[in-house]
């Protein structure tokens, strides 16, 4: 893409409950017309309910925010930022309508997914296509986002960090408890499971098709970059991708395995393996300490670990880590100054993403939906009412 003159910042994510009274209306929000069954509703309560109702999410975001804009100031960039939420509030159409009104009208977005598939990548472009059709704002405010961020050194090199700390406090607790061997340490790679469906049209383009290693983007982006974490960090040591968060009706297929069944088989050293005694959690799906990371991994694969008599670390997750943040900063650089696309930074062969998806990437299969930064697509309205007021 052309480096474009963008006036402000919109930094979106997921949003989450604030309060006990939230919760409900929170997980409303989250599945409306997305076939959950009540019975999963009921459970992902619970975990809200356990942290009295209150989501790490938002306050991890106001300081990704902060952290944002002294970077940006520390830098000499002038772009301020804004936040908007796809589930609670501040929500994005009444941020686009305030960023608007404060007179911006080339946006810049930035999300908190790192990888391509539907829940991470379409599904925010059509939050904003919707947003800016709903509002009347088609044609008046612009909005492009920054490709995928899965493989930018500054997302990755924070898990290096966490996964070499991580390493060695298992080798150290297992040399307490009757001397170490690496063959007993496994580390665990885990991202967010999504339908075998989602994951196929992850990145898809009918156009120029690709093949992806495990069967889509989705998949080939997280061994991809687990590789680069264990060149970094230990060659030797074994490793898996795992799955978690799983939702759907259990009869539609999702990605496997789940993190407690695995965690069941190589406490068991299945298939003749040896029997693992130690794993190091690496949360390499998501970019901040957010419920999925609380509650299924720190509370639910925690207690297995302890279950089944396995030394377990989880690793942190980027969250306001100075890499991460310095990286968001080089991504928003990378399209408003006129580096070209092959001097954009990237540890895997896979990138650099695409600035502007193409047609038909991450499909919704549950119909289709107004979407911005898709080639060869234009919001109605886009081209009608240009105000350059
Ligand atoms: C790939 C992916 C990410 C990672 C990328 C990213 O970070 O964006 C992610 C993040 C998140 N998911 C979150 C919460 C929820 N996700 C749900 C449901 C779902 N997620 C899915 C996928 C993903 N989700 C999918 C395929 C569903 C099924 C329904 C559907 O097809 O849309 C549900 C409904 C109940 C349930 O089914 O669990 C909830 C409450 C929160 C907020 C946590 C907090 O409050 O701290 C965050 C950051
Ligand atoms: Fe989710």
């Amino acid at each position: 893409m052309e480096p474009k003159g963008y006036d402000a910042v919109l930094l979106a994510s997921f949003g989450g409950p604030e309060g006990q009274d939230d919760v409900i209306p929170f997980l409303r929000n989250v599945t409306r017309g997305r076939g959950i069954p009540d019975e999963r509703l009921e459970e992902v309560s619970h975990h809200y309910r356990a942290f009295g109702g209150v989501s790490p999410i938002n306050g991890q975001n106001r300081e990704l925010k902060a952290a944002l804009e002294a970077e940006l100031d520390a830098r000499g960039i002038e772009l301020p930022v804004y936040w908007g939420n796809r589930n609670w509030d501040p929500y994005i159409p009444e941020t686009l309508q305030r960023m608007y009104d404060d007179g911006h009208r080339r946006v810049l977005m930035l999300t908190t997914s790192a990888y391509s598939c539907y829940s991470s990548c379409r599904q925010y472009r059509e939050d904003i296509g919707v947003a800016l059709t709903e509002t009347g704002l088609a044609g008046r405010l612009e909005v492009d986002k920054v490709r995928q961020y899965f493989d930018h050194p500054g997302f990755v090199e924070p898990f290096v960090e966490g996964t070499t700390a991580g390493l060695a406090q298992v080798r150290e607790a297992l040399d307490a408890a009757d001397g170490s061997r690496d063959g007993e340490i496994r580390v665990l790679f885990a991202t967010h499971s999504i339908p075998t469906r989602d994951a196929e049209a992850a990145g898809r383009s009918g156009s120029e098709p690709r093949e992806f290693e495990g069967g889509s983007a989705y998949v080939a982006q997280h061994l991809a970059n687990a590789r680069a974490v264990m060149a970094a960090v230990a060659p030797d040591v074994a490793w898996d991708l795992v799955y978690q968060s799983r939702s759907g009706a259990p009869h539609i297929p999702w990605l496997e395995p789940d993190i407690n069944d695995h965690l069941e088989a190589i406490a068991g050293g299945e298939d003749g393996a040896p029997i693992v005694k130690g794993v190091v959690i690496v949360p390499l799906g998501f970019v901040s300490d957010h419920m999925e990371v609380a509650w299924d991994l720190d509370t639910e694969a925690l207690e297995t670990c302890e279950k089944l008599g396995i030394q377990a670390v989880r690793v942190p997750t980027p969250g306001v880590h100075g890499k991460f943040v310095a990286g968001l900063v080089d991504l928003i650089r990378e399209r408003t100054s006129d580096d070209t696309v092959a001097d954009r930074p990237h540890v895997t062969d896979l990138g650099p993403w695409y600035d502007v998806c193409r047609p038909g990437c991450c499909e919704n299969f549950r119909g289709a939906k107004p979407v911005i930064a898709e080639a060869g697509v234009e919001l109605a309205g886009a081209s009608a009412g240009q105000d350059e007021s």
